[in-house]
């Protein structure tokens, strides 16, 4: 009896996505399934790219979802060659790093004491294994971005040890796989295009590879329309996609990235977000990822566990959740001060603070979000925002 074949889980999202006419995200999963196809794959995948955008604006949903599905059929057809084969199409790239290496970021009991200043980060342990997303969260001037140049090797630490899972002799295998986005990337001459094909071929990516690799990558992060542009002509966020396309060109497998959402309005972060998230779990060359951000809440969507860094020193949030009990809400009202601070006297045991436009109650007893949020709305409150904060690291923020 014949066995039906399961698609993999990215051919499964890719037609989910085709299927539901998401054009944009089906085009994303089978760009991340290009990448790491073979080279006459990833040239059949981009002949059909370019056929998508000579397609009238008018054309039929079936035609779009029609060349969707023989990219998709065609990328699922040159991995199962490739698993066949017992490997994947060799990467192209220089690094003389062995097959099946366990890359990781690891430090463990990191310390580092600027001599100019007071400041001291650590001792602070770190372990972040391919295909998982740590976000780093704390005030300005808390450590964030030391903690990220000591996991970059941008640093030496005054104490403790980092690992990468490479050896620790071949600094050029480390520096090969690792990339670091500082929060304030330097300005580049010439053109995007051109510019990213450089930096494809000073990783050893030469010839055709290089031009697939590279198309494929500014496809992948939405910059095939500004392939002529000057750094100077793009914007914030399209600048950091750069930054972004510029690291994946060296296949990274550890991904460190300083502020990427700064700047950028609250659509590209979550685009940002998704993409990064996709990229890093990718099932063919997974990273592990280190970002650090003040969007907590679109951190904590994405991130697999959450670093808050206070003074330097890392807070165990679920420690700090435990001590603390309770529940915590954030929300906006247009009620004047007074009226809600009577209406909040009725409420149980409660602390109450006020940051601008947005107040934050926490309550030390049984009392959950959704009751505070019934009694709200019985009280017919106006409201404008609310957020049941009670295990997002926003609580930690809070000032006593
Ligand atoms: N090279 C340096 N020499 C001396 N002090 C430094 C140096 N770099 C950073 N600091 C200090 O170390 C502390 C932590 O800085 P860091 O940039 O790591 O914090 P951060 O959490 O990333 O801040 P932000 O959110 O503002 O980027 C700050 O007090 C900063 O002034």
């Amino acid at each position: 009896m014949e066995h039906a074949t399961v698609a993999p889980p990215w051919a499964q999202a890719a037609e989910h996505a085709i299927a539901a006419g998401q054009w944009h995200g089906a085009w994303c999963a089978l760009l991340d399934a290009a990448l790491p196809a073979a080279l006459a794959a990833q040239q059949a995948v981009l002949a059909r790219l370019d056929a998508w955008d000579a397609l009238p604006a008018q054309a039929a949903a079936a035609q779009r979802a029609s060349l969707l599905r023989a990219t998709l059929t065609a990328l699922d057809a040159a991995h199962a060659a490739s698993a066949a084969h017992g490997a994947h199409a060799p990467a192209p790239n220089a690094a003389n790093v062995p097959a099946g290496q366990a890359w990781r970021v690891q430090g463990t009991q990191l310390v580092k004491r600027y001599r100019s200043g007071s400041f001291t980060l650590g001792p602070v342990d770190v372990d972040v294994a391919p295909g998982r997303i740590l976000g780093l969260v704390g005030e300005n001037g808390n450590g964030k971005t030391t903690l990220l140049r000591l996991l970059a090797a941008d640093l030496a630490p005054d104490a403790g040890q980092l690992d990468w899972g490479t050896p620790a002799h071949d600094p050029y295998a480390l520096r090969a796989r690792l990339a670091y986005i500082p929060q304030r990337p330097h300005p580049w001459g010439g053109r995007l295009m051109d510019h990213l094909q450089f930096a494809a071929r000073s990783h050893g990516v030469a010839g055709e590879a290089n031009r697939c690799l590279v198309e494929l990558v500014i496809a992948r992060l939405s910059l095939r329309a500004f392939r002529g542009h000057a750094w100077k002509q793009l914007s914030s966020g399209y600048k950091m996609r750069f930054e972004l396309a510029r690291a994946l060109l060296t296949q990274p497998r550890v991904l460190l990235l300083d502020e990427p959402l700064a700047n950028l309005d609250i659509n590209a972060q979550q685009t940002l977000l998704t993409d990064l998230q996709s990229l890093a779990r990718s099932p063919w060359r997974p990273m592990a990822l280190v970002l650090s951000s003040q969007q907590l809440y679109e951190v904590e969507k994405v991130a697999d566990a959450v670093l808050f860094l206070d003074r330097g020193q890392p807070r165990s949030v679920q420690e700090r959740f435990a001590q603390m009990g309770g529940c915590a809400v954030e929300f906006e009202t247009t009620w004047p001060v007074a009226t809600l601070a009577a209406w909040l006297g009725q409420l149980p045991a409660h602390t109450h603070q006020v940051n601008g436009q947005t107040h934050i109650v926490s309550f030390h007893g049984a009392t959950s979000a959704a009751c505070f949020l019934r009694a709200a709305v019985d009280a017919e409150m106006p409201l404008g925002y609310f957020r049941d904060i009670t295990s997002s690291t926003r609580r930690l923020f809070v000032k006593d």
